[in-house]
């Protein structure tokens, strides 16, 4: 299967006029979303109501969600719990993490690594007041910097500025020889590449579904915990929907024997049942020809670009292998030009200080929108488009 041909294109909303390029960031719709909506809104909600919970199964969603999740990177199923926000898993992974490895005091992530992430983690240490430190080197020297004092590794695989991947089986390998428990942030992976959660030995690994897996703004994350270690997982945020028995309405808690535990309150349903829907898209699709058609698509675009545009500098990884599904570009008037982009239909992003950042999505991109985006970035930037004084207006948040 080639990036050509990937039969997708036609199971999503596309506006008219425009190319892509931000599926790293929000997902595009799915065709099937809008009814799936108004159903679990209209006919669920608005008719049964309560009721939906049993008669519609509101209940297994988040479970049913899960499990199809975990076809995608890679788990076994009942091995993903829903719900919250990625945010919220990082840090009851680290939690739990650090609760693991109790004589130890360092969380160890990298200097690329999602603001939010590293937030969580320092807000999680002052809270525990225990003496712990956070520490990021260089994206390229952890490896060589978890050593026995580390309880956590907490990294994103794929560098949401650049796209570098960080090599999971191997930095998990490093973690488990210095004793160190490894929590992964698949935001940038999870349905752009595939992912061997069971296979590289992870305890546990986060994610979004609003991106790759076209969840919607908003959609529920989720966390994964290796097997065989669930039962000794203790759950920093207790809410009774972690509870083994919810509606049993103890005094006590007492978490699920799965990866429920890490479930917090009422799930999100129609943020769910419209998840649910947008993986329908993935059904017979294989990771590993999304992989090889986002490699097509991402060589020929940095071909493109090079060619007609001297003055960006590519700063992803050159090597196809060490890049996730984006390509980025550093321009000194990058912000500029990706309005003057945006303003011309090609929707990327920027990222401070310099960076053009692209999302190459083989489920709705196909060689001809590459093309296409490639000339009118370079009219854009030939023809210097972007010193209309009207995009430099930092008026826009993402
Ligand atoms: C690596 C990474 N972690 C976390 C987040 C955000 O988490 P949340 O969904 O809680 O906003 C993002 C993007 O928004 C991200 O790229
Ligand atoms: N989650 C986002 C949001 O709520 C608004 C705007 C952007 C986002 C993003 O997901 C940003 C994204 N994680 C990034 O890599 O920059």
């Amino acid at each position: 299967m080639s990036a050509s041909n990937l039969p997708k294109k036609e199971l999503f909303e596309l506006p008219e006029g425009v190319i892509y390029l931000d599926g790293n960031s929000l997902g595009c719709l799915p065709k099937g979303v809008v009814d799936r909506a108004s159903e679990t809104i209209e006919r669920e909600w608005g008719g049964q109501l309560i009721r939906a919970w049993n008669s519609a199964d509101w209940i297994s969603l988040p479970r049913r969600v899960g499990d199809r999740i975990a076809r995608l990177v890679g788990a076994a199923e009942g091995s993903i719990a829903t719900g919250d926000t990625l945010s919220i898993k990082v840090y009851q992974a680290v939690a739990a993490a650090l609760k693991m490895r109790p004589g130890r005091k360092v969380v160890l992530s990298d200097s690329g690594n999602f603001p939010t992430d590293l937030y969580m983690v320092r807000g999680l240490l002052q809270t525990l007041d225990g003496g712990h430190e956070l520490r990021t080197p260089e994206p390229e020297q952890v490896a060589d910097s978890i050593d026995e004092s580390v309880a956590a590794v907490l990294l994103t695989q794929v560098d949401y500025r650049t796209g570098r991947t960080h090599d999971m089986a191997e930095i998990t390998r490093r973690a488990h020889e210095a004793g160190a428990v490894m929590i992964w942030d698949l935001a940038h992976s999870a349905g752009a590449l595939p992912v061997d959660l069971a296979g590289c030995g992870t305890e546990f690994a986060v994610g979004c579904t609003y991106k790759y897996l076209n969840g919607g703004p908003g959609a529920p994350a989720f966390i994964y915990v290796r097997p065989d270690i669930v039962s000794g997982v203790e759950p920093a945020l207790a809410g009774w929907m972690g509870h083994d028995a919810p509606f049993a309405m103890e005094l006590f808690y007492r978490p699920a024997m799965s990866t429920e535990r890490l479930r917090v309150g009422t799930p999100p349903i129609v943020q769910l049942a419209i998840l649910d829907e947008a993986l329908n898209v993935w059904e017979g699709v294989r990771l590993e020809d999304i992989r090889k058609a986002s490699i097509e698509l991402s060589e020929l675009f940095i071909a493109e670009v090079e060619r007609r545009c001297p003055q960006l500098t590519l700063a992803s990884p050159r090597d196809a292998g060490k890049r996730g599904s984006q390509v980025s570009f550093a321009f000194e008037n990058g912000y500029a030009a990706m309005q003057a982009l945006i303003d011309r239909g090609v929707i990327g992003d920027f990222r401070a200080p310099n960076i053009m950042r692209f999302g190459l999505t083989p489920l709705y991109l196909d060689n001809g929108d590459i093309m296409s985006a490639a000339e009118v970035i370079e009219e854009v930037i030939s023809e210097e488009l972007y010193r209309d004084p009207k995009y430099n207006v930092r008026s826009r948040v993402t």
